[in-house]
């Protein structure tokens, strides 16, 4: 049987084919689709990675940029290194090759030097020979060495002996006079002074001859023209220097040293240079107490003690100062403070102490070290001093201006053997000289060898020997001016301080006057002044008068004055060297 197919059958199996086919197509078209937004969010994401990813190339690049500056930059140093390392290289070889030159001169040298060393080790055992030899001798030399320096000491010991004795024959007063330069208070300014109106005032009339005596050519108007020679043991002229004039001192300090008190003063009229040679040249401010060749005899003085003190034995001398000054007969001490420690001036009085010396009680005294200290404590004491202008001098000093430098010995009985012997005699003498029995200084402490026979003048084997501290004092007296009232044009209180000066210098003179006719009685206490001074002047002490003088017409009355002062004060030391004669003959 054939087979019938029905064409809508056909056409509808067709369709149905078809139309799954078309639901096959759409669900695949549907499934693209989704495959497709799946694929457009994916390329969405691409591209959000791609964004990402452009920024970090960005970034990388620039690294890369920045990687290859640097890279540039360290070629450049890699080249420049290298550059240095061929200097180097370069120098190294220039070095290595001076190094093979010295060790080769080095080599050389160290050849020589064998050479020498075998040369000389060869004359060092020809040497050898002789050392026994040589040291026998050096042996010898310093047993003689020794020999010598005990020599030395016995001469030391008898210099100083004869340097005393050469001193005493001298006299224990000396008389200096010096004559000042030209200034310009030698030309008067005072209408009412005749002297100043006269064309002669400023003209010289003292002048030193030589370097011992002074010529006064005294004229008068109506008179002929008198000349007056005075004789000194020294004269110096304007144009010596202070440092001439200490070397004339300077042995006196060796003298204090040895067991002597000492005395220096300046004698003048106000204005004739007795503040300028015993401090030196100084302002309102004091003077300065650095080393200065122009300072005077005080600062000279003090550095030559401390010099002498540092050649004896460590902490054998001890040094102590007072500084006081003596104005209308009072004693006013210059280095006195209160309990605050600020300096006031104080009263004092002076008194004859049991063993007849003079003593101020209550008196300060400062311990000194060195010779700086003593002017930095003598600078503040000198602030303290009374001055007073007068016409012929703007800055005169109306007070005496005593500096005491006080040493005390420890006597350890070798050393101090010397020392106690002229200790002894001073006091011995000194005693003399004021008519009262020689006592030696003794006290109940002090060990002794007694001599056998009361001889005035211990030999060196019957000395005592001391164990108590001896003192010795150097006095450094600047006196006040000397000038005549008329001259000075003074009035009032300077008129009363004038009358005081003079009456103090008037007893000064009666003292060594009395000392010079070898009175009895010698008037120590007929002013503060000369009782002061009373251990320094006579006995066996030092005095050395310095004489101030003008060289013009203008002062010369007043330089007649001093010149005769000084004369007076000659015969003392006339009459002593007659004493000490007779006494060892
Ligand atoms: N040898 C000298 N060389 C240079 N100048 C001097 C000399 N002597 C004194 N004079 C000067 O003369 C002036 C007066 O001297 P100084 O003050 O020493 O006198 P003075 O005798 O102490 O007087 P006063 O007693 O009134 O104190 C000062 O200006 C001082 O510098």
């Amino acid at each position: 049987m054939p087979l019938f197919i029905n064409p809508n059958q056909i056409f509808t199996q067709r369709v149905n084919l078809l139309e799954h086919k078309l639901r096959g197509k759409e669900e695949r078209i549907f499934q693209l689709e989704t495959e497709n937004a799946l694929l457009h969010l994916k390329l969405a994401e691409c591209y959000g990675k791609l964004g990402r990813n452009n920024e970090e190339e960005a970034y990388i690049s620039s690294l890369y940029q920045v990687q290859l500056n640097r890279n540039k930059n360290t070629n450049l140093f890699l080249n420049g290194l290298f550059k240095e390392v061929q200097v180097l290289k370069q120098n190294l070889r220039d070095l290595s090759s001076i190094y093979a030159g010295f060790s080769k001169e080095l080599e050389q040298q160290s050849k020589n030097f064998l050479n020498k060393v075998i040369a000389a080790s060869c004359k060092i055992q020809d040497c050898s020979v002789d050392v026994n030899k040589l040291q026998a001798q050096v042996l010898d030399l310093e047993r003689s060495l020794q020999e010598e320096k005990n020599k030395y000491k016995d001469e030391r010991q008898k210099r100083k002996i004869l340097h005393n004795t050469l001193v005493e024959f001298r006299g224990n007063i000396r008389v200096h006079c010096r004559v000042r330069p030209f200034l310009s208070i030698d030309v008067g300014n005072n209408d009412t002074d005749l002297l100043s109106r006269s064309a002669t005032a400023s003209e010289k009339v003292v002048h030193a001859v030589n370097d011992d005596t002074i010529l006064v050519k005294c004229s008068r108007s109506g008179y002929p023209t008198v000349n007056k020679m005075f004789e000194f043991e020294r004269v110096y002229s304007p144009d010596d220097s202070q440092q001439t004039v200490f070397e004339e001192v300077r042995p006196l300090l060796t003298s204090l040293l040895d067991g002597y008190n000492v005395c220096i003063m300046a004698y003048g009229q106000t204005g004739s240079g007795k503040t300028h040679t015993m401090i030196g040249p100084h302002s309102e401010n004091g003077f300065s107490t650095g080393e200065l060749p122009e300072e005077g005899v005080i600062p000279k003085a003090t550095r030559e003690l401390f010099s002498l003190i540092s050649k004896k034995s460590p902490g054998s001398h001890s040094v102590e100062v007072s500084v006081v000054e003596v104005y209308n007969n009072e004693i006013f001490d210059l280095l006195a403070k209160d309990g605050d420690g600020s300096m006031l001036i104080m009263k004092r009085d002076v008194i004859t102490t049991s063993t007849g010396n003079s003593d101020v009680p209550s008196l300060t005294h400062e311990s000194v070290e060195n010779a700086a200290e003593i002017m930095h404590v003598f600078n503040h004491g000198l602030q303290l001093r009374a001055k007073h202008p007068t016409l012929v001098h703007a800055d005169s000093s109306r007070s005496h201006l005593v500096v005491t430098i006080t040493v005390t010995t420890q006597c350890a009985s070798a050393e101090g053997l010397a020392f106690s012997l002229q200790s002894v005699r001073q006091e011995s003498l000194s005693h003399r000289s004021r008519r009262q029995p020689p006592k030696l200084r003794v006290t109940d402490e002090q060990t002794m060898i007694r001599s056998r026979s009361p001889s005035p003048r211990p030999s060196l084997t019957e000395l005592p020997v001391l164990h108590k501290p001896v003192k010795t004092k150097l006095q450094l007296v600047d006196l006040a001016g000397s000038e005549c009232v008329g001259m000075s044009g003074v009035t009032g209180v300077a008129l009363r301080e004038t009358s005081f000066i003079n009456r103090s210098l008037s007893a000064l003179s009666d003292v060594l006057g009395a000392l010079a006719e070898q009175r009895p009685h010698i008037p120590y206490r007929n002013s503060k002044l000369t009782h002061l001074l009373q251990d320094s002047i006579g006995g066996d002490a030092k005095l050395l008068v310095m004489l101030c003088v003008s060289p013009t017409q203008r002062y010369m009355t007043e330089s007649l004055q001093s010149l005769g002062f000084g004369t007076r004060a000659r015969q003392v030391q006339r009459g002593q060297p007659r004493k000490k004669l007779t006494k060892s003959k």
